[in-house]
Protein backbone atom coordinates (compact mmCIF):
# COMPACT_ATOMS: atom_id res chain seq x y z
CA UNK A 1 0.00 0.00 0.00
CA UNK A 2 2.53 2.50 -1.25
CA UNK A 3 0.86 6.35 -1.08
CA UNK A 4 1.25 7.49 -4.18
CA UNK A 5 0.54 10.92 -2.21
CA UNK A 6 3.95 11.39 -1.25
CA UNK A 7 5.38 14.90 -1.69
CA UNK A 8 8.67 15.19 -1.76
CA UNK A 9 10.42 17.55 -0.12
CA UNK A 10 12.09 20.40 -2.11
CA UNK A 11 15.63 21.02 -1.08
CA UNK A 12 17.17 22.57 -3.90
CA UNK A 13 18.60 26.24 -3.38
CA UNK A 14 16.04 27.47 -5.94
CA UNK A 15 12.73 26.57 -3.94
CA UNK A 16 14.13 26.26 -0.74
CA UNK A 17 14.16 30.05 -0.72
CA UNK A 18 10.14 30.22 -1.25
CA UNK A 19 9.07 26.62 -0.40
CA UNK A 20 11.12 26.09 2.81
CA UNK A 21 8.99 23.80 4.47
CA UNK A 22 7.44 21.46 2.39
CA UNK A 23 6.36 18.08 4.35
CA UNK A 24 7.01 14.90 3.32
CA UNK A 25 4.16 12.06 4.43
CA UNK A 26 3.71 8.48 5.48
CA UNK A 27 1.10 6.28 6.12
CA UNK A 28 3.41 5.58 9.76
CA UNK A 29 5.94 7.51 11.45
CA UNK A 30 7.47 5.82 13.91
CA UNK A 31 9.33 7.98 17.19
CA UNK A 32 11.67 6.43 18.54
CA UNK A 33 14.18 3.43 17.00
CA UNK A 34 14.75 1.21 20.04
CA UNK A 35 13.52 -2.52 20.02
CA UNK A 36 9.42 -1.14 20.63
CA UNK A 37 10.53 1.18 17.59
CA UNK A 38 12.18 -0.43 14.86
CA UNK A 39 10.05 -3.74 15.33
CA UNK A 40 6.80 -1.89 15.05
CA UNK A 41 8.29 0.06 12.14
CA UNK A 42 9.75 -3.30 10.28
CA UNK A 43 5.92 -4.58 11.00
CA UNK A 44 4.35 -1.25 9.44
CA UNK A 45 6.47 -2.07 6.56
CA UNK A 46 5.79 -5.64 5.61
CA UNK A 47 2.10 -5.00 6.55
CA UNK A 48 2.07 -2.43 3.24
CA UNK A 49 2.67 0.92 4.96
CA UNK A 50 4.65 3.66 3.50
CA UNK A 51 6.83 4.14 7.06
CA UNK A 52 9.62 6.40 8.90
CA UNK A 53 11.61 5.77 11.63
CA UNK A 54 12.92 9.13 12.89
CA UNK A 55 15.85 7.96 15.74
CA UNK A 56 17.85 10.70 17.10
CA UNK A 57 21.38 8.72 18.82
CA UNK A 58 22.96 8.19 15.38
CA UNK A 59 22.37 4.39 15.78
CA UNK A 60 19.21 2.68 15.67
CA UNK A 61 18.34 -0.11 18.63
CA UNK A 62 17.58 1.88 21.46
CA UNK A 63 18.80 1.87 24.77
CA UNK A 64 18.47 -2.18 24.46
CA UNK A 65 21.26 -2.16 21.82
CA UNK A 66 23.73 0.56 22.38
CA UNK A 67 23.69 0.97 26.37
CA UNK A 68 21.29 -1.62 27.67
CA UNK A 69 21.00 -5.37 27.18
CA UNK A 70 23.54 -5.78 24.49
CA UNK A 71 26.75 -4.22 25.93
CA UNK A 72 25.74 -5.40 29.53
CA UNK A 73 25.32 -9.47 28.10
CA UNK A 74 28.27 -9.03 26.79
CA UNK A 75 30.40 -7.65 29.67
CA UNK A 76 28.67 -10.68 31.67
CA UNK A 77 29.48 -13.17 29.02
CA UNK A 78 33.22 -12.82 28.93
CA UNK A 79 33.63 -11.48 32.98
CA UNK A 80 31.99 -14.90 33.52
CA UNK A 81 34.57 -17.40 31.41
CA UNK A 82 37.45 -14.76 32.89
CA UNK A 83 36.45 -16.29 36.22
CA UNK A 84 35.58 -19.10 35.69
CA UNK A 85 38.86 -20.07 33.25
CA UNK A 86 40.39 -18.57 36.65
CA UNK A 87 38.52 -19.99 39.37
CA UNK A 88 36.95 -22.65 38.19
CA UNK A 89 39.18 -25.02 36.26
CA UNK A 90 41.83 -26.31 37.93
CA UNK A 91 39.00 -28.83 39.36
CA UNK A 92 37.76 -29.85 36.14
CA UNK A 93 41.31 -31.11 34.99
CA UNK A 94 42.31 -28.19 33.40
CA UNK A 95 45.62 -26.49 34.31
CA UNK A 96 46.69 -23.15 33.71
CA UNK A 97 49.87 -22.57 32.85
CA UNK A 98 50.92 -19.26 32.64
CA UNK A 99 48.67 -15.69 33.88
CA UNK A 100 45.08 -15.29 33.49
CA UNK A 101 44.60 -11.63 33.49
CA UNK A 102 41.99 -9.13 31.97
CA UNK A 103 42.75 -6.82 29.21
CA UNK A 104 40.21 -4.33 30.27
CA UNK A 105 40.20 -2.21 26.88
CA UNK A 106 39.84 -5.28 24.84
CA UNK A 107 36.83 -6.36 26.55
CA UNK A 108 35.20 -2.77 26.38
CA UNK A 109 36.16 -3.56 22.88
CA UNK A 110 34.38 -6.27 22.40
CA UNK A 111 31.64 -4.98 23.88
CA UNK A 112 31.18 -2.37 21.32
CA UNK A 113 31.81 -4.44 18.63
CA UNK A 114 28.76 -6.68 19.80
CA UNK A 115 26.76 -3.55 19.43
CA UNK A 116 27.98 -1.94 16.35
CA UNK A 117 27.54 -5.21 14.37
CA UNK A 118 23.88 -5.15 15.39
CA UNK A 119 22.56 -1.87 15.75
CA UNK A 120 24.19 -1.73 12.09
CA UNK A 121 22.34 -4.81 11.59
CA UNK A 122 18.73 -3.14 11.95
CA UNK A 123 20.02 -0.36 9.44
CA UNK A 124 19.86 -3.60 6.71
CA UNK A 125 17.29 -4.62 8.03
CA UNK A 126 15.38 -1.18 7.38
CA UNK A 127 16.78 -1.43 4.11
CA UNK A 128 15.58 -4.93 3.61
CA UNK A 129 11.95 -3.96 4.21
CA UNK A 130 12.37 -0.64 2.90
CA UNK A 131 11.54 1.54 6.21
CA UNK A 132 12.96 5.73 5.76
CA UNK A 133 15.52 6.08 8.53
CA UNK A 134 15.34 9.79 9.71
CA UNK A 135 18.58 10.58 11.87
CA UNK A 136 17.30 13.58 13.82
CA UNK A 137 15.04 14.50 16.93
CA UNK A 138 11.61 14.27 16.28
CA UNK A 139 8.84 17.05 18.06
CA UNK A 140 5.31 17.18 17.32
CA UNK A 141 4.11 20.57 15.80
CA UNK A 142 0.40 19.39 16.55
CA UNK A 143 -1.26 16.22 16.11
CA UNK A 144 -0.59 15.46 12.51
CA UNK A 145 2.62 17.06 11.74
CA UNK A 146 5.96 16.65 13.11
CA UNK A 147 9.26 18.62 13.32
CA UNK A 148 12.72 16.78 12.93
CA UNK A 149 16.04 18.45 13.82
CA UNK A 150 18.64 16.42 11.85
CA UNK A 151 21.33 15.09 14.29
CA UNK A 152 24.24 16.27 11.43
CA UNK A 153 22.89 19.99 11.99
CA UNK A 154 21.18 20.30 8.57
CA UNK A 155 17.81 21.57 7.68
CA UNK A 156 14.80 20.66 9.69
CA UNK A 157 12.30 18.26 8.45
CA UNK A 158 8.39 18.36 8.25
CA UNK A 159 6.97 15.32 8.50
CA UNK A 160 3.00 14.03 8.39
CA UNK A 161 1.84 11.45 9.03
CA UNK A 162 -2.07 9.22 9.16
CA UNK A 163 -0.21 7.36 12.24
CA UNK A 164 2.02 7.85 14.75
CA UNK A 165 3.68 5.27 16.84
CA UNK A 166 5.70 6.71 19.94
CA UNK A 167 8.57 4.50 21.17
CA UNK A 168 11.02 7.32 23.20
CA UNK A 169 11.75 4.85 25.87
CA UNK A 170 13.38 5.47 29.06
CA UNK A 171 16.35 7.25 30.89
CA UNK A 172 17.91 6.40 34.52
CA UNK A 173 15.61 7.43 37.64
CA UNK A 174 17.64 10.55 39.01
CA UNK A 175 18.61 10.03 42.62
CA UNK A 176 18.07 13.50 44.15
CA UNK A 177 21.18 15.26 45.36
CA UNK A 178 23.44 12.82 44.07
CA UNK A 179 25.77 14.86 40.66
CA UNK A 180 26.45 12.09 38.01
CA UNK A 181 29.29 12.71 35.82
CA UNK A 182 28.92 9.71 34.37
CA UNK A 183 33.35 8.84 35.32
CA UNK A 184 33.32 8.26 38.91
CA UNK A 185 28.85 8.82 39.82
CA UNK A 186 27.89 6.88 36.64
CA UNK A 187 24.10 5.24 35.79
CA UNK A 188 23.97 2.26 33.47
CA UNK A 189 25.83 4.19 30.88
CA UNK A 190 28.58 4.66 32.15
CA UNK A 191 29.07 1.56 34.69
CA UNK A 192 29.06 0.13 30.90
CA UNK A 193 32.15 2.60 29.71
CA UNK A 194 34.66 2.80 32.45
CA UNK A 195 38.35 3.26 31.53
CA UNK A 196 39.71 0.77 34.23
CA UNK A 197 38.22 -1.52 36.62
CA UNK A 198 37.44 0.09 40.18
CA UNK A 199 39.02 -0.97 42.96
CA UNK A 200 36.02 -0.66 45.38
CA UNK A 201 32.21 0.18 43.61
CA UNK A 202 29.07 0.93 45.50
CA UNK A 203 25.85 0.43 44.04
CA UNK A 204 22.63 2.12 45.00
CA UNK A 205 19.92 -0.22 43.94
CA UNK A 206 19.71 -3.88 44.07
CA UNK A 207 17.21 -4.81 41.12
CA UNK A 208 18.50 -6.08 37.71
CA UNK A 209 21.30 -3.24 36.68
CA UNK A 210 22.58 -3.28 39.95
CA UNK A 211 22.93 -7.08 40.15
CA UNK A 212 23.85 -7.77 36.48
CA UNK A 213 26.64 -5.11 36.91
CA UNK A 214 27.49 -6.29 40.72
CA UNK A 215 28.43 -9.29 38.73
CA UNK A 216 30.84 -8.24 36.20
CA UNK A 217 33.11 -6.01 38.55
CA UNK A 218 33.17 -8.72 41.19
CA UNK A 219 34.13 -11.34 38.97
CA UNK A 220 36.78 -9.02 37.26
CA UNK A 221 38.55 -8.52 41.08
CA UNK A 222 36.29 -5.22 42.00
CA UNK A 223 35.16 -4.77 45.44
CA UNK A 224 31.66 -4.70 45.33
CA UNK A 225 28.72 -3.28 47.62
CA UNK A 226 25.22 -2.94 47.02
CA UNK A 227 23.19 -0.78 49.23
CA UNK A 228 19.02 -1.31 48.74
CA UNK A 229 16.37 0.03 50.72
CA UNK A 230 14.31 -2.57 50.49
CA UNK A 231 14.72 -5.98 52.66
CA UNK A 232 15.30 -7.72 49.91
CA UNK A 233 16.95 -7.82 46.38
CA UNK A 234 15.55 -8.56 42.70
CA UNK A 235 13.01 -6.22 42.46
CA UNK A 236 10.03 -8.60 43.13
CA UNK A 237 11.13 -11.45 41.89
CA UNK A 238 9.77 -14.59 43.78
CA UNK A 239 10.83 -14.08 47.59
CA UNK A 240 12.39 -17.66 48.22
CA UNK A 241 14.20 -17.24 44.93
CA UNK A 242 15.51 -13.46 46.00
CA UNK A 243 16.80 -15.46 48.76
CA UNK A 244 18.53 -18.10 47.15
CA UNK A 245 20.04 -15.70 44.64
CA UNK A 246 21.26 -13.13 47.33
CA UNK A 247 22.81 -16.21 49.11
CA UNK A 248 24.52 -17.21 46.34
CA UNK A 249 25.52 -13.75 44.85
CA UNK A 250 26.83 -13.24 48.28
CA UNK A 251 28.95 -16.57 48.54
CA UNK A 252 30.87 -15.02 45.01
CA UNK A 253 32.22 -12.43 47.60
CA UNK A 254 29.20 -9.54 46.82
CA UNK A 255 28.39 -7.61 49.98
CA UNK A 256 24.98 -6.18 50.93
CA UNK A 257 23.77 -3.68 53.13
CA UNK A 258 19.75 -4.34 52.89
CA UNK A 259 17.04 -2.20 54.21
CA UNK A 260 19.68 1.13 53.73
CA UNK A 261 19.10 4.13 52.43
CA UNK A 262 21.17 6.54 51.39
CA UNK A 263 21.36 9.92 52.77
CA UNK A 264 24.06 11.49 50.48
CA UNK A 265 26.80 10.80 47.46
CA UNK A 266 29.21 13.09 46.85
CA UNK A 267 32.66 12.95 44.72
CA UNK A 268 35.81 14.10 46.41
CA UNK A 269 38.76 14.46 44.02
CA UNK A 270 39.22 10.78 42.96
CA UNK A 271 36.71 9.16 45.31
CA UNK A 272 32.93 8.70 46.21
CA UNK A 273 31.96 9.85 49.71
CA UNK A 274 28.84 7.56 50.49
CA UNK A 275 26.53 8.09 53.70
CA UNK A 276 23.95 5.50 54.40
CA UNK A 277 21.57 4.85 57.19
CA UNK A 278 19.85 1.55 58.31
CA UNK A 279 16.08 2.66 57.46
CA UNK A 280 14.83 0.41 60.87
CA UNK A 281 17.69 0.67 63.33
CA UNK A 282 18.34 4.51 62.21
CA UNK A 283 22.60 3.57 62.33
CA UNK A 284 24.00 5.86 60.05
CA UNK A 285 27.54 4.81 58.12
CA UNK A 286 30.03 6.33 55.82
CA UNK A 287 31.62 4.14 52.74
CA UNK A 288 34.39 5.24 50.33
CA UNK A 289 34.35 4.06 47.02
CA UNK A 290 36.19 4.38 44.13
CA UNK A 291 32.99 4.36 41.50
CA UNK A 292 29.03 4.31 42.47
CA UNK A 293 26.87 3.48 40.46
CA UNK A 294 23.18 4.48 40.77
CA UNK A 295 20.72 1.85 39.47
CA UNK A 296 17.13 2.51 41.42
CA UNK A 297 15.09 2.38 38.37
CA UNK A 298 14.10 4.04 35.06
CA UNK A 299 11.51 6.64 34.03
CA UNK A 300 9.51 7.36 30.64
CA UNK A 301 11.70 9.97 28.20
CA UNK A 302 9.51 12.37 26.65
CA UNK A 303 12.37 15.34 26.62
CA UNK A 304 12.09 17.20 23.52
CA UNK A 305 8.72 15.87 22.17
CA UNK A 306 6.67 18.64 22.49
CA UNK A 307 3.84 16.50 24.04
CA UNK A 308 1.80 19.86 24.59
CA UNK A 309 1.99 20.71 21.15
CA UNK A 310 -0.45 17.43 20.56
CA UNK A 311 -2.28 17.46 23.19
CA UNK A 312 -0.79 14.23 24.82
CA UNK A 313 -0.81 13.66 28.72
CA UNK A 314 1.44 11.46 31.08
CA UNK A 315 0.25 10.09 34.39
CA UNK A 316 1.98 11.25 37.66
CA UNK A 317 5.11 8.86 36.82
CA UNK A 318 5.54 10.59 33.88
CA UNK A 319 4.01 7.55 31.34
CA UNK A 320 2.18 8.61 28.41
CA UNK A 321 -1.50 7.31 29.26
CA UNK A 322 -2.53 4.96 26.61
CA UNK A 323 -5.55 2.24 26.18
CA UNK A 324 -6.00 -1.59 25.38
CA UNK A 325 -4.78 -0.47 21.78
CA UNK A 326 -2.15 1.43 22.50
CA UNK A 327 -3.91 4.45 21.42
CA UNK A 328 -3.58 8.22 23.11
CA UNK A 329 -6.64 10.22 23.14
CA UNK A 330 -5.84 10.89 19.54
CA UNK A 331 -6.81 7.80 17.94
CA UNK A 332 -4.24 7.70 15.34
CA UNK A 333 -1.13 8.39 18.04
CA UNK A 334 0.02 5.03 19.83
CA UNK A 335 2.49 4.20 21.92
CA UNK A 336 4.53 1.51 22.79
CA UNK A 337 7.73 0.33 25.75
CA UNK A 338 9.29 1.71 28.30
CA UNK A 339 7.71 5.18 27.62
CA UNK A 340 3.99 4.10 28.55
CA UNK A 341 2.69 1.48 31.06
CA UNK A 342 4.18 -1.87 32.16
CA UNK A 343 7.30 -3.27 32.79
CA UNK A 344 10.69 -1.65 30.76
CA UNK A 345 11.95 -5.09 29.36
CA UNK A 346 13.45 -5.10 25.58
CA UNK A 347 10.66 -8.23 24.55
CA UNK A 348 7.77 -6.53 25.74
CA UNK A 349 8.23 -3.13 23.75
CA UNK A 350 8.74 -5.80 20.88
CA UNK A 351 5.62 -7.54 21.35
CA UNK A 352 3.93 -4.15 21.60
CA UNK A 353 5.67 -3.01 18.32
CA UNK A 354 4.23 -5.84 16.28
CA UNK A 355 0.87 -5.22 17.71
CA UNK A 356 0.52 -1.49 17.84
CA UNK A 357 1.77 -2.04 13.75
CA UNK A 358 -1.35 -4.64 13.60
CA UNK A 359 -3.85 -2.84 15.31
CA UNK A 360 -3.43 -0.17 12.26
CA UNK A 361 -3.55 -2.72 9.93
CA UNK A 362 -6.20 -4.85 10.62
CA UNK A 363 -8.09 -3.32 14.13
CA UNK A 364 -6.33 -6.05 16.65
CA UNK A 365 -3.14 -6.74 18.07
CA UNK A 366 -2.27 -9.39 20.61
CA UNK A 367 0.35 -9.32 23.60
CA UNK A 368 -0.31 -11.43 26.85
CA UNK A 369 0.69 -9.45 29.60
CA UNK A 370 0.48 -12.44 32.10
CA UNK A 371 3.02 -14.09 29.95
CA UNK A 372 6.16 -11.41 29.78
CA UNK A 373 9.54 -13.11 31.09
CA UNK A 374 12.41 -11.50 33.38
CA UNK A 375 15.77 -12.82 33.34
CA UNK A 376 18.60 -11.81 35.45
CA UNK A 377 21.98 -12.64 34.00
CA UNK A 378 24.10 -13.74 36.90
CA UNK A 379 25.52 -16.67 37.44
CA UNK A 380 23.63 -18.66 38.12
CA UNK A 381 20.82 -17.23 36.06
CA UNK A 382 17.08 -16.30 37.47
CA UNK A 383 14.18 -16.30 35.44
CA UNK A 384 10.78 -16.09 35.61
CA UNK A 385 6.91 -15.81 34.10
CA UNK A 386 3.39 -15.51 35.37
CA UNK A 387 2.78 -15.20 39.19
CA UNK A 388 4.35 -15.69 42.55
CA UNK A 389 3.25 -17.20 45.69
CA UNK A 390 3.52 -13.81 47.61
CA UNK A 391 1.26 -12.35 44.66
CA UNK A 392 -0.94 -15.70 44.96
CA UNK A 393 -1.52 -15.29 48.21
CA UNK A 394 -2.41 -11.56 47.91
CA UNK A 395 -4.86 -13.00 45.22
CA UNK A 396 -6.66 -15.61 47.83
CA UNK A 397 -5.86 -18.22 45.01
CA UNK A 398 -4.64 -21.84 45.92
CA UNK A 399 -1.54 -23.39 44.45
CA UNK A 400 0.44 -25.98 44.68
CA UNK A 401 4.25 -25.96 44.50
CA UNK A 402 6.73 -28.78 42.30
CA UNK A 403 10.68 -27.81 43.33
CA UNK A 404 13.62 -29.65 41.54
CA UNK A 405 17.08 -28.74 42.30
CA UNK A 406 19.33 -28.98 39.99
CA UNK A 407 22.28 -30.82 42.48
CA UNK A 408 19.77 -33.58 41.87
CA UNK A 409 20.32 -33.45 38.21
CA UNK A 410 22.88 -35.32 36.09
CA UNK A 411 23.98 -32.63 33.44
CA UNK A 412 23.87 -30.31 36.16
CA UNK A 413 26.46 -32.18 37.68
CA UNK A 414 28.50 -32.72 34.63
CA UNK A 415 28.89 -29.76 34.54
CA UNK A 416 29.89 -28.77 38.14
CA UNK A 417 26.90 -26.34 38.28
CA UNK A 418 24.34 -27.35 40.27
CA UNK A 419 23.18 -24.39 42.23
CA UNK A 420 19.61 -23.65 42.24
CA UNK A 421 16.28 -25.07 41.47
CA UNK A 422 12.85 -24.74 39.60
CA UNK A 423 10.21 -23.96 40.89
CA UNK A 424 6.44 -24.54 39.48
CA UNK A 425 3.40 -23.44 41.10
CA UNK A 426 -0.15 -24.95 39.67
CA UNK A 427 -3.59 -24.09 40.16
CA UNK A 428 -4.35 -26.25 43.61
CA UNK A 429 -7.49 -27.96 41.87
CA UNK A 430 -6.59 -28.30 37.99
CA UNK A 431 -2.67 -27.96 38.07
CA UNK A 432 -2.95 -24.95 35.86
CA UNK A 433 0.61 -23.78 35.29
CA UNK A 434 0.31 -20.37 37.26
CA UNK A 435 4.07 -19.20 37.91
CA UNK A 436 7.54 -20.43 36.64
CA UNK A 437 10.11 -19.41 38.53
CA UNK A 438 13.54 -20.50 38.22
CA UNK A 439 17.17 -19.83 39.54
CA UNK A 440 20.13 -21.93 38.06
CA UNK A 441 22.48 -22.60 34.69
CA UNK A 442 20.75 -21.53 32.10
CA UNK A 443 17.71 -20.31 33.57
CA UNK A 444 16.74 -17.94 31.06
CA UNK A 445 16.46 -20.11 28.25
CA UNK A 446 14.43 -22.75 29.93
CA UNK A 447 12.05 -20.02 30.76
CA UNK A 448 10.81 -20.23 27.82
CA UNK A 449 9.50 -23.41 27.58
CA UNK A 450 7.07 -22.06 30.74
CA UNK A 451 5.90 -19.06 28.42
CA UNK A 452 4.76 -21.91 25.87
CA UNK A 453 3.21 -24.05 28.84
CA UNK A 454 1.29 -20.54 29.81
CA UNK A 455 0.35 -19.21 26.65
CA UNK A 456 -1.61 -22.58 25.91
CA UNK A 457 -2.94 -23.00 29.18
CA UNK A 458 -0.88 -25.99 29.79
CA UNK A 459 -1.04 -28.50 33.00
CA UNK A 460 2.30 -29.45 35.00
CA UNK A 461 1.03 -32.78 33.85
CA UNK A 462 0.88 -32.21 30.08
CA UNK A 463 5.18 -30.98 31.23
CA UNK A 464 5.96 -33.99 32.86
CA UNK A 465 4.20 -36.21 30.66
CA UNK A 466 6.45 -34.42 27.62
CA UNK A 467 9.54 -36.44 26.72
CA UNK A 468 12.70 -34.20 27.74
CA UNK A 469 16.15 -35.67 26.47
CA UNK A 470 18.58 -37.35 28.69
CA UNK A 471 20.83 -35.78 29.82
CA UNK A 472 19.68 -31.86 30.13
CA UNK A 473 18.97 -29.07 32.34
CA UNK A 474 15.56 -29.07 31.07
CA UNK A 475 14.84 -32.14 33.04
CA UNK A 476 14.85 -30.39 36.41
CA UNK A 477 12.14 -29.01 34.56
CA UNK A 478 10.08 -31.67 34.32
CA UNK A 479 10.88 -32.99 37.14
CA UNK A 480 9.74 -29.91 39.35
CA UNK A 481 6.53 -29.66 37.40
CA UNK A 482 5.84 -33.58 38.25
CA UNK A 483 6.56 -31.90 41.59
CA UNK A 484 3.27 -30.38 41.95
CA UNK A 485 1.04 -33.18 41.63
CA UNK A 486 2.81 -36.30 42.33
CA UNK A 487 6.33 -37.62 43.52
CA UNK A 488 9.42 -36.46 41.77
CA UNK A 489 11.60 -39.59 40.72
CA UNK A 490 14.93 -38.38 40.98
CA UNK A 491 14.99 -36.42 44.21
C1 LIG B 1 21.86 -1.60 31.51
C2 LIG B 1 20.53 -2.10 30.98
C3 LIG B 1 20.38 -3.45 30.69
C4 LIG B 1 19.18 -3.92 30.19
N1 LIG B 1 19.07 -5.26 29.93
C5 LIG B 1 17.92 -5.73 29.47
C6 LIG B 1 17.80 -7.12 29.15
O1 LIG B 1 18.73 -7.90 29.30
N2 LIG B 1 16.62 -7.55 28.69
C7 LIG B 1 15.55 -6.72 28.51
O2 LIG B 1 14.49 -7.18 28.08
N3 LIG B 1 15.64 -5.41 28.80
C8 LIG B 1 16.80 -4.89 29.26
N4 LIG B 1 16.90 -3.56 29.52
C9 LIG B 1 15.73 -2.71 29.29
C10 LIG B 1 15.60 -2.39 27.79
O3 LIG B 1 16.78 -1.76 27.34
C11 LIG B 1 14.40 -1.49 27.53
O4 LIG B 1 13.25 -2.07 28.11
C12 LIG B 1 14.16 -1.30 26.05
O5 LIG B 1 15.28 -0.74 25.43
C13 LIG B 1 12.93 -0.42 25.81
O6 LIG B 1 12.73 -0.26 24.44
P1 LIG B 1 12.00 1.04 23.85
O7 LIG B 1 11.99 0.82 22.36
O8 LIG B 1 10.73 1.25 24.55
O9 LIG B 1 12.92 2.27 24.22
P2 LIG B 1 14.47 2.57 24.03
O10 LIG B 1 15.25 1.34 23.80
O11 LIG B 1 14.86 3.43 25.16
O12 LIG B 1 14.54 3.40 22.68
C14 LIG B 1 14.00 4.66 22.55
C15 LIG B 1 14.75 5.40 21.47
O13 LIG B 1 14.04 6.60 21.16
C16 LIG B 1 14.95 7.62 20.86
N5 LIG B 1 14.27 8.90 21.05
C17 LIG B 1 13.78 9.42 22.21
N6 LIG B 1 13.17 10.58 21.97
C18 LIG B 1 13.27 10.82 20.65
C19 LIG B 1 12.81 11.86 19.80
N7 LIG B 1 12.12 12.89 20.27
N8 LIG B 1 13.11 11.78 18.48
C20 LIG B 1 13.81 10.73 17.97
N9 LIG B 1 14.24 9.71 18.74
C21 LIG B 1 13.97 9.76 20.04
C22 LIG B 1 16.10 7.38 21.83
O14 LIG B 1 17.29 7.96 21.34
C23 LIG B 1 16.14 5.85 21.88
O15 LIG B 1 17.11 5.34 21.00
C24 LIG B 1 18.11 -3.03 29.98
C25 LIG B 1 18.26 -1.67 30.25
C26 LIG B 1 19.46 -1.21 30.73
C27 LIG B 1 19.62 0.26 30.99
N1 LIG C 1 18.01 -8.55 32.42
C1 LIG C 1 17.05 -7.66 32.23
O1 LIG C 1 15.98 -7.95 31.75
C2 LIG C 1 17.31 -6.25 32.60
C3 LIG C 1 18.59 -5.82 32.88
C4 LIG C 1 18.76 -4.50 33.26
C5 LIG C 1 17.69 -3.65 33.32
N2 LIG C 1 16.47 -4.09 33.02
C6 LIG C 1 15.31 -3.21 33.18
O2 LIG C 1 15.72 -1.88 33.38
C7 LIG C 1 14.90 -1.27 34.38
C8 LIG C 1 15.72 -0.53 35.38
O3 LIG C 1 16.58 -1.40 36.12
P1 LIG C 1 17.00 -1.04 37.60
O4 LIG C 1 17.83 -2.15 38.14
O5 LIG C 1 17.51 0.34 37.62
O6 LIG C 1 15.60 -0.98 38.32
P2 LIG C 1 14.83 -2.07 39.22
O7 LIG C 1 13.47 -1.56 39.35
O8 LIG C 1 15.05 -3.44 38.70
O9 LIG C 1 15.58 -2.02 40.63
C9 LIG C 1 15.76 -0.82 41.33
C10 LIG C 1 16.10 -1.18 42.75
O10 LIG C 1 16.50 -0.01 43.41
C11 LIG C 1 15.90 0.02 44.69
N3 LIG C 1 15.80 1.42 45.11
C12 LIG C 1 14.96 2.36 44.66
N4 LIG C 1 15.18 3.53 45.26
C13 LIG C 1 16.22 3.33 46.12
C14 LIG C 1 16.93 4.15 47.02
N5 LIG C 1 16.61 5.43 47.17
N6 LIG C 1 17.94 3.60 47.73
C15 LIG C 1 18.26 2.29 47.58
N7 LIG C 1 17.63 1.47 46.75
C16 LIG C 1 16.62 1.98 46.01
C17 LIG C 1 14.56 -0.65 44.50
O11 LIG C 1 14.04 -1.13 45.73
C18 LIG C 1 14.92 -1.76 43.53
O12 LIG C 1 15.32 -2.93 44.18
C19 LIG C 1 14.10 -2.36 35.02
O13 LIG C 1 12.75 -2.16 34.68
C20 LIG C 1 14.59 -3.62 34.44
O14 LIG C 1 13.55 -4.51 34.13
C21 LIG C 1 16.26 -5.38 32.68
Amino acid sequence: MLRSSVSHKLNSNKFSQFVRFASTKYDVVVIGGGPGGYVAAIKAAQLGFNTACVEKRGALGGTCLNVGCIPSKSLLNNSHLYHQIKHDSAHRGIAINGEVSVDFPKLIEAKDKAVKTLTGGIELLFKKNKVTYIKGEGSFVDEKNLKVKPIDGGEEQDIEADHFIVATGSEPTPFPGIEIDEERIVTSTGILSLKEIPKRLSIIGGGIIGLEMASVYSRLGTEVTVIEFSPAIGAGMDAEVAKQSQKLLAKQGLNFKLGTKVTSGVRDGEVVKIEVENVKSGKKEELEADVLLVAIGRRPYTEGLNLEAAGLEVDNRGRLIIDDQYRTKHEHIRVIGDVTFGPMLAHKAEEEGIAAAEYIKHGHGHVNYGNIPSVMYTHPEVAWVGLNEEQLKEQGIKYKVGKFPFIANSRAKTNLDTDGFVKFIADAETQRVLGVHIIGPNAGEMIAEAGLALEYGASTEDIARTCHAHPTLSEAFKEAALGTFDKTINF
